[in-house]
């Protein structure tokens, strides 16, 4: 059997084709992902203005999952479209912009021979759920089973599952089993789903706008009348619009009056004030549950080992930080050298796009920031934290995506042992 998965990030939109052995009860039935397709151009919520784009732009991956996936099996597999952060800001600014490239993309996949099940924003909590499900589907972090998918035998035989921490360019995502969260103090962040014969009751939670690039927007959004901001390298400049960077529902709200059309962004490279000013997105000011993360929103206490994927890997991997038994006043120190170090010397690091060689100083400093400061990792708890590159969530999404509603029971998708 094939299923086609689309994951419409809100930089990028790729497409997986996930391959199962027909017989369910064959104990080799894992889901295995026989081909992925990058998608050109920066993901389908950046067409909003020439919707038809986003239709066409899926074309060449659709051809390719054509070849891919035999002629005889074509009408049989399903195919979705799963859109995240990006998507749901475009919604939220302006949903005849979001609804024309859906309607766009649909046409565009309704002309491929597979069993075309619909392209749909997916909630925060969906996306939060994806992204565990995911993590403790993988390999790589499960060295004890035989079959990966025995991971989720492990609550009752006592085994630990691993946390997930997802962040995006428009969200970010964290999402756990705790023993001290039942799902009765702050059910929003409750998903409970049965998978594989267990019951999960998950803690999860989205929070919109905190994306690195959203986040980044924020981080200069704050710094355009001064003349140097810390989050860059020294000797970093740029011409910054004012219009560009105000153009998300993420800062519209703050954009100062009589703006001029541009600023100049120029880097003094200091990860200490980088962090305040990081530190400043985040508000702590009230909390009406026992206890919170960040803005008002409930977490429980964190518990067990983490795996952090997306952004947070291609972020710490390029600063070489993903070693988590590294004291975390270590890695700090680390990030500030790599901070103060000038632009000149950083720019000379080939088969690295520039502009993310521009930002990896403030992302790093953003990644630690959150987990510190935002979610309440502790140096000591710091080292429970595994940066792994993941194969992607979308792995996860074709199991979800098959039963519509939340709560799930996927007790009966192909891997059932
Ligand atoms: O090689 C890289 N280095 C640094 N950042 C990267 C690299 N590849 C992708 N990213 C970033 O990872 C993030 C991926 O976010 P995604 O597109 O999944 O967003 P979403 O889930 O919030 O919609 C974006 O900020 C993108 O710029």
């Amino acid at each position: 059997n094939y299923g086609i998965v689309l994951d419409a990030g809100s930089s990028h939109t790729a497409l997986y084709i996930y391959a199962w052995p027909a017989e369910k009860d064959n104990n080799t039935g894992r889901v295995e992902q026989t081909h992925s397709c990058k998608v050109k151009g920066k993901g389908i919520s950046s067409y909003a203005s020439q919707p038809w784009k986003a239709g066409e732009s899926l074309t060449l991956c659709m051809q390719e999952a054509e070849q891919k996936v035999p002629n005889k099996r074509h009408h049989e597999t399903p195919l979705y479209l799963g859109a995240t952060a990006g998507m749901r800001l475009l919604n939220m600014e302006n949903s005849s912009a979001s609804d024309k490239v859906f309607q766009a993309v649909e046409k565009a996949l309704q002309k491929f021979p597979f069993s075309y099940q619909g392209a749909r924003i997916l909630s925060g909590q969906e996306e939060g759920a994806f992204g565990w499900v995911t993590v403790n589907y993988l390999d790589d972090l499960c060295s004890c089973c035989v079959l990966t998918s025995m991971r989720f035998l492990s609550p009752s035989q006592g085994l630990e599952t691993t946390g997930a921490l997802d962040l995006g360019g428009a969200s970010t995502q964290i999402s756990f089993v705790s023993d001290n969260y039942d799902g009765s103090e702050s059910p929003s962040n409750s998903v409970t789903f049965r998978l594989y014969g267990n019951d999960y009751n998950l803690y999860t939670h989205s929070f919109l706008c905190y994306g690195k690039d959203q986040v980044l927007r924020l981080a200069l959004a704050q710094q355009t009348q001064v003349n140097f901001h810390p989050c860059f390298h020294p000797g970093y400049t740029e011409i910054k619009n004012y219009s560009v960077l105000y153009d998300s529902p993420c800062v519209s709200g703050r954009k100062p009056q009589g703006a001029p059309e541009n600023f100049t962004l120029r880097g003094n490279g200091s990860f200490g004030q980088c962090q305040e000013i990081v530190k400043s997105v985040f508000n702590f000011t009230s909390c009406k549950y026992s206890q919170c993360s960040f803005n008002g929103v409930f977490q429980p206490l964190l518990q067990g080992p983490f795996g952090a994927f997306s952004a947070y890997y291609f972020v710490m991997n390029f600063l070489n930080l993903t070693d988590t038994s590294i004291p975390l006043d270590t890695v700090k120190d680390k990030l500030a050298r790599y901070c103060a170090t000038p632009w000149d010397e950083i720019k000379l690091h080939t088969g690295v796009k520039l502009s993310y060689l521009a930002e990896y100083c403030f992302s790093g400093t953003y990644i630690l920031t959150l987990l510190t400061e935002g979610y309440n990792f502790t140096s000591e708890s710091y080292s429970n934290i595994k940066f792994i590159k993941k194969v992607s969530r979308s792995y996860a999404t074709l199991f979800l995506l098959h039963t519509p509603q939340m709560p799930h029971d996927l007790s009966s998708f192909p891997v059932d042992h």
